[in-house]
Order: C-alpha cells, then structure tokens, then sequence
C-alpha cells in the first residue's frame, strides 16, 4: 500500500515544554489509526501540526509526497486533510446545510452549485442528518452537534480524516451508534487518524494504534499488543496517580 502520511522527527515546543518531541510514523492509505495517551501527552497538538493549526518547532510532514510542515490550515484542508475539533466549530445561527456547505466549497475538491449541494447533503446523509439539512445549528442537541462536525469535515472529502476524541461525552447508546458510523467510513475507504480515550471504541476501531506520553511516541503496532505493553500501563497509571 501506498504511503499516504510520513511523520519525520516532528518536534513543537512551547516555551520550555516539549508538547511533540520527535515523533516520527508512517500511515497507508485505506487505514485506521488509534492515536493514545494520557491527558497532555500532546496528542491534540501533533493534530495540530498535521492539520496546520500549529507550525512544528522541526520535522516534516510528507502527505501524499509533499511536506505540508508549517503550511496554513486552508492549504492543507485543500490538500485533503480533514478534521474535527475537541470542542465543535460548528456556525449555530447556520442551518444544517449550511454549516456543511461551507467545506463542500472551500474544501479539497472546492465543488459549486449543485455539487456543492450533493456533496453537502451526502454528508448530512452520512451522519444520520440528511433529513434535517434546513434546521437550525444552534437547536441541535450534543451528539447531533458532533455529527455535524463530522459531516464538515466529510463534506470537504477527505483523503485523510483525523477526529480529535469525537466519542467523549456520548451516552452508551450513542457510543456504539458512533463507533458503528466510524466503522463504516473508514470501510468506504477513507483514512482516519482518531485521537481517542475510549479504549473499548480503539480496540473495536483500530487494528493499529500509537502512544504517546510527555511528548514522545512510546509505542506503534498492533492494537493488543500496544495495550499491554509495559510503558504503555505504566504511562497510563502514572497519569492515574497525578489525577
Ligand atoms: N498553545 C499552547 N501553549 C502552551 N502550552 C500548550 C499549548 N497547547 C498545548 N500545550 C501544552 O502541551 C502539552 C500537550 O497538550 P495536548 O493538548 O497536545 O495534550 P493531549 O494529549 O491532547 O491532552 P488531552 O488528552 O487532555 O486532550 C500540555 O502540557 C499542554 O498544556
């Protein structure tokens, strides 16, 4: 398979604290990759990096033969990287359609008119909200929110997703209905990159995952394997302890 992001030696420190430090990973395309590690351990600020949010202190970032490092976010979305936010960025005085509108545009594949409206409505449809695409953003409740942060990020068609710990906060129901709809994304082919505390949605998502702790890629392979690994527990349980 083809190599679709290489992460090389990527470092971003803020003042004295080294957030990212030297982390380098490979993903192919066509696969799903679990992104763990205890609160802090820079998880969300290596999705900056890729995603542009954040330039890197040093590294490269090779997606799909170019090195994105330090491009602003609007290139890279362009470039077909997508994502989601811990805290959704959703536009509440928006309708639905609307809110997914916006990427459909100014996304990867920059569609107009009616396009724009496919694309758009097949990301409500993906979702689960195809049929409320004129209600209101602001009315919707918090696992409906989510969704619609998923379908912007879906609506700029991808050719790498990265959710930031899309999962928190949902009720058990909602729990294995988003794990379910993340299943079937990544079966239809798109890659994804997930940051996620929810080992139970990991170990049903993820056939590889990676670790990081204080800043550094502790561990990379295969999900069972990673989850009982020594560093790996130990990290875990130190964070436990400072909690
Ligand atoms: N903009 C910033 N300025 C200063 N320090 C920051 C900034 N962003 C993150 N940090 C620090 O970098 C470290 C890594 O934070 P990051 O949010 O990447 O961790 P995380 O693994 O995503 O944590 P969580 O699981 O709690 O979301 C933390 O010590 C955090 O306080």
């Amino acid at each position: 398979m083809m190599t679709l992001l290489q992460i090389e030696k990527a470092a971003r420190n803020f003042g004295g604290l080294k957030a990212v430090d030297q982390v380098s990973f490979e993903i192919e395309s066509g696969t799903i990759m679990g992104l763990l590690g205890p609160n802090g351990s820079g998880k969300t600020t290596l999705l900056n990096l890729i995603s542009g949010f954040l330039t890197p202190s040093a590294g490269r970032i090779v997606f799909n033969g170019r090195d994105l490092a330090g491009a602003r976010p609007d290139k890279i979305a362009r470039a077909g990287i997508a994502r989601t936010f811990q805290l959704v960025r959703i536009l509440p005085s928006l309708t639905l359609l609307e809110n997914v509108m916006l990427p459909a545009v100014f996304g990867h594949r920059s569609h107009w008119g009616k396009e724009a409206d496919r694309v758009a409505r097949a990301a409500l449809e993906k979702t689960g909200l195809g049929e409320r695409a004129s209600a209101s953003a602001g009315d919707l409740n918090y696992i409906d929110q989510k969704r619609l942060e998923l379908a912007r990020a879906l609506a700029a068609e991808p050719e790498l997703l990265l959710l930031d710990e899309w999962l928190a906060g949902l009720n058990p129901t909602e729990l294995q209905e988003g794990i379910a709809l993340i299943r079937s994304l990544s079966g239809s082919g798109i890659p994804i990159i997930m940051v996620e505390h929810i080992m139970e949605a990991v170990r049903a998502l993820c056939p590889r995952c990676a670790v990081m702790n204080a800043g550094k890629l502790i561990a990379d392979g295969e999900t069972a394997k990673v989850l009982s690994d020594k560093a790996v527990i130990a990290a875990y349980l130190g964070d436990a302890e400072d909690a």
